[in-house]
């Protein structure tokens, strides 16, 4: 059996060194390469997929470097505005074969989550999306955060309701949180926490809770593998795992 080259961007991270493991114990992959900030990618090691694991500053530059010479990439990393994705795309459309999924949660459960907000969000006036994380992480609202809200609006315009109510006028210090599409989203940072999710949904007399708990980043390696197995698959540019899988 001919095994994919695969090399891992952000090796020495908390995510990155557990992606070295998975790639390297799995039967059908290679680890081509285990880069990190102060390395030259150079031809990654000659991969044919790149899991890129660093930070939100360096990620758009890591795919560039990937998708100029044809290695498509399976990118966890997070802080994909509109601007950087559409980046992306631009740089693919010179390259048509090579693909490119941005990935903002990998774990099934995660996944799962969001397809059973999407299914609710019709029904429900209120909602509101809570993350919780390590304080270690870099940016608010998490990436999975941000791609609930998007999705639940959607959901939510497609089914004609309007704004979420809220009579607020008076919140000088922010406590309602950021707005996301017009969802309200709040970031919690706690010590002891990996990465956790809940979509509150309100009516009249009822809530609903959808809430999904990372406890180990063992949970995101499935879905990094599935991506990777995947991706040359899917040339060009999907966002969400989620549009591999028959979720
Ligand atoms: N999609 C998903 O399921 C998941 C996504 N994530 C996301 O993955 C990203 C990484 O998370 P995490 O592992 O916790 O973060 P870490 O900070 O632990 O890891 C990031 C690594 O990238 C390195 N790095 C910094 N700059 C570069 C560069 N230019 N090129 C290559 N490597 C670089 C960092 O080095 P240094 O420390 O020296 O700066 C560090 O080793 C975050 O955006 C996070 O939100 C996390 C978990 C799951
Ligand atoms: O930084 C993390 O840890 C995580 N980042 C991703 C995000 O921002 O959504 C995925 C997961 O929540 C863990």
């Amino acid at each position: 059996m001919t095994k994919t080259k695969v090399a891992v961007i952000g090796a020495q991270g908390r995510m990155g060194t557990q992606a070295v493991g998975a790639v390297g114990s799995a039967g059908d992959l290679e680890l081509a390469g285990a880069l990190d900030k102060d390395d030259n990618l150079g031809d990654l090691g000659g991969a044919q997929v790149a899991v890129i694991l660093s930070v939100p500053d360096a990620a758009p530059d890591n795919v560039a470097h990937c998708i100029e010479r044809g290695v498509h990439c399976v990118v966890g990393t997070t802080g994909w505005t509109d601007e950087r994705l559409a980046a992306v795309q631009a740089q693919l459309e010179q390259h048509p074969s090579v693909g490119v999924l941005i990935a903002p949660n990998f774990a099934i459960g995660a996944l799962l989550a969001l397809e059973f907000a999407r299914k609710a969000a019709p029904y429900y006036e209120s909602v509101e999306v809570i993350e919780q994380h390590h304080p270690d992480k870099v940016d608010a609202p998490s990436g999975t955060a941000v791609r609930t809200a998007r999705v639940l609006a959607a959901a939510r315009a497609e089914a004609g309701l309007g704004d979420v109510p809220d009579a607020t006028t008076s919140d000088p210090l922010g406590a309602r949180g950021a707005r996301v599409d017009g969802i309200p989203v709040h970031a919690v940072r706690l010590r002891g926490r990996v990465a956790h999710e809940e979509i509150l949904f309100g009516g009249p007399g009822e809530a609903l809770t959808i809430r999904h708990d990372s406890f180990d980043r063992e949970s995101f390696m499935p879905g990094i593998l599935a991506g990777v197995r995947a991706v040359a698959d899917h040339p060009g540019l999907t966002v969400g795992l989620e549009q591999y899988l028959d979720i």
